[in-house]
């Protein structure tokens, strides 16, 4: 099916009748009078899993929040059930049974795991005492049953934003829900963790006929659950059909363009397709993993690291080159990211050598760090800084103002000119003089990339860069990252926990494991996904 009046409809599941489900139909959504959606209808039967893909602003998460009632469509109705609903605010949508879950996280990390259970709906015993046992017990029903291994008494805070994202999952079906959306869920999740929420999700909508609204950029997580997909191109429902029926070509291209499809297919780089896929998407078949030329003899490290002892790390030892990618793999609690922060003067550093281009490195804070010509850009969009009030170009040079500065005055044309070439270096989409915060998810992080680009880095950290972003815009954002190393001659050290994402941005290689990495460097085009994944998993 397409155009867009295209149905989602499912094969499978509960077997609802014909008016059965959650139904928007026709939406229409302007901002500014730009169309954002232009008549989008979507079906989420009881039962079922829609998957929802769609480029970075789309308007993915625009049709969520239609559905949850956080913004109103121009256009369009949305029924339950054949009945037609005025969702006026969410509280309403709550009540139909519409729960949704952003990718902005809502719990509050101060109040313990039971306090964040039972916000707003505290249980009692009388009129004035809580039951604060009864509640425990329930809280800890609920973790047990999502596998979170978490202290219900402890702050939320204390544990990692993976575990607050299956957190807010488990909530959201707590509350008589029937219809569950989700907003890109997968995001901080990993290997077994992805596993867990696509298997919870599966049991969620067979055993209890709930109905889910999945947004996800990876597509083999989508077509391991969903019963039909939807996707979204510049806010119209492109392919709307049961996932059998579906091709995941079709879709790529959909999403991603003609161009980035063949590249997909041409490096065979796309393990979420299958190589038989892949060859039909090119002209032949793929040709292998992009060829990387060996480190130089003699070759001078730009940073090289011996014995470093900080938060989280034992021991690591490294060297990363100039003009090259040094990709850093390891699994959760490996101290891939701990080992960032330590090289930005985040955490302190406990014992080791740091040198920086020849010379003794001891980073004090970010700032004393960028002064070295060091750039951190965290996986942490939204605690790294985004001013939300502030456009786009202003939020890019942000970090660098002073720069355009001519006697206490802001040269403000210097610096739009400035951010513009960077946000059309990394084809931000969207209203760039609005607040940042109204453009698309993937979009802000292209926003945060550019200003890590803005300060002009000799050695750029980039912790989980594509996370969010839609498969066209990744494969960009490799390339363009590739390209710094090969022709600027930057150092340039990715954490990933995409093995695929590592392959394909790296040079080099190195894992982490248990706070520990020996140095080892291994060439990515020598590694394959499976030895990366056995070299990680066989150390943990
Ligand atoms: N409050 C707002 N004001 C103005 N424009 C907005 C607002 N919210 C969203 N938009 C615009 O609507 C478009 C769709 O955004 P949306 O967040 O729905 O995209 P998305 O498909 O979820 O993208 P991503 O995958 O990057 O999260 C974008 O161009 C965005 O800039």
């Amino acid at each position: 099916m397409t155009g867009p009046t295209a149905t989602a409809t499912s094969a499978g599941g509960a077997h609802p009748g014909p008016a059965e489900g959650l139904r928007a139909e026709g939406i229409v959504k302007r901002y500014a009078g730009v169309p954002v959606l232009s008549g989008v209808t979507v079906t989420v039967r009881p039962g079922e899993v829609v998957g929802l893909v769609g480029h970075n602003g789309a308007g993915k998460s625009t049709l969520l929040r239609t559905l949850s009632g956080a913004i109103r469509p121009d256009e369009g109705t949305i029924s339950v059930n054949g009945g037609r609903m005025q969702l006026t605010g969410p509280a309403v949508a709550l009540k139909a049974g519409i729960s949704t879950v952003y990718q902005e996280l809502s719990l509050l990390p101060n109040l313990t795991i039971t306090q964040n259970v039972f916000l707003g709906r505290e249980r009692r015993r009388g009129a004035r005492t809580l039951d604060g046992e009864g509640m425990r017990r329930a809280a800890r029903d609920l973790v047990d049953r999502f596998g979170l291994r978490v202290d219900v008494d402890r702050p939320l805070g204390h544990y990692p934003v993976a575990t607050r994202q299956l957190l807010e999952i488990a909530i959201a079906t707590e509350r008589e829900t029937r219809f569950l959306l989700l907003d890109e869920p997968t995001t901080s999740l990993e290997g077994e963790q992805v596993d867990r929420l696509l298997e919870l999700i599966r049991s969620l909508t067979r055993e209890s006929g709930l109905g889910v609204l999945l947004v996800d950029h990876k597509l083999d997580e989508l077509y391991a659950v969903a019963d039909s997909v939807v996707a979204l191109v510049d806010g119209e429902v492109r392919i709307a059909g049961p996932v059998e029926e579906t091709d995941r070509a079709d879709v790529i291209r959909a999403i991603a363009g003609e161009e980035a499809a063949v590249h997909l297919a041409e490096t065979g780089q796309y393990d979420q397709l299958p190589v038989e896929e892949l060859g039909d998407l090119a002209s032949g078949r793929p040709q292998g993993r992009r060829p990387v030329s060996a480190l130089p003899a003699g070759a001078r490290p730009s940073l090289r690291v011996r014995g470093l002892r900080a938060p989280g790390l034992t021991d690591v030892s490294l060297d990363a080159y100039p003009g090259r990618v040094l990709g850093v793999y390891g699994l959760i609690g490996s101290g891939r990211t701990e080992f960032l922060r330590a090289l930005v003067g985040l955490d302190r550093i406990d014992a080791g050598r740091l040198e920086l281009f020849g010379e003794p490195y001891r980073p004090r804070n970010p700032s004393h760090a960028r002064r070295a010509g060091v750039v951190y850009l965290t996986e942490e969009r939204k605690v790294d800084g985004i001013v939300p009030g502030l456009d786009s170009a202003t939020n890019i040079v942000l970090p660098v103002l002073h720069g355009f500065s001519r006697y206490g005055v802001l040269d403000r044309r210097a610096m739009a000119r400035s951010a513009t070439r960077f946000m059309d270096q990394l084809h931000v989409r969207g209203d760039r003089d609005a607040p940042v915060v109204s453009l698309s998810g993937g979009n802000q992080q292209k926003v945060l990339l550019a200003r890590a680009l803005a300060q002009e880095p000799r050695l750029l950290l980039l912790d989980e860069p594509t996370k969010g972003v839609d498969i066209g815009v990744k494969t960009e954002i490799h390339r363009l990252l590739r390209r710094l190393a090969s022709e600027q001659g930057m150092t340039v050290v990715v954490v990933s926990s995409e093995e695929e994402e590592i392959l394909d941005v790296s040079d080099d290689v190195v894992t982490f494991s248990h706070g520990r990495c020996d140095g080892g460097i291994q060439l990515a085009s020598e590694l394959s996904l499976v030895k990366l994944r056995q070299v990680a998993w066989g150390a943990a």
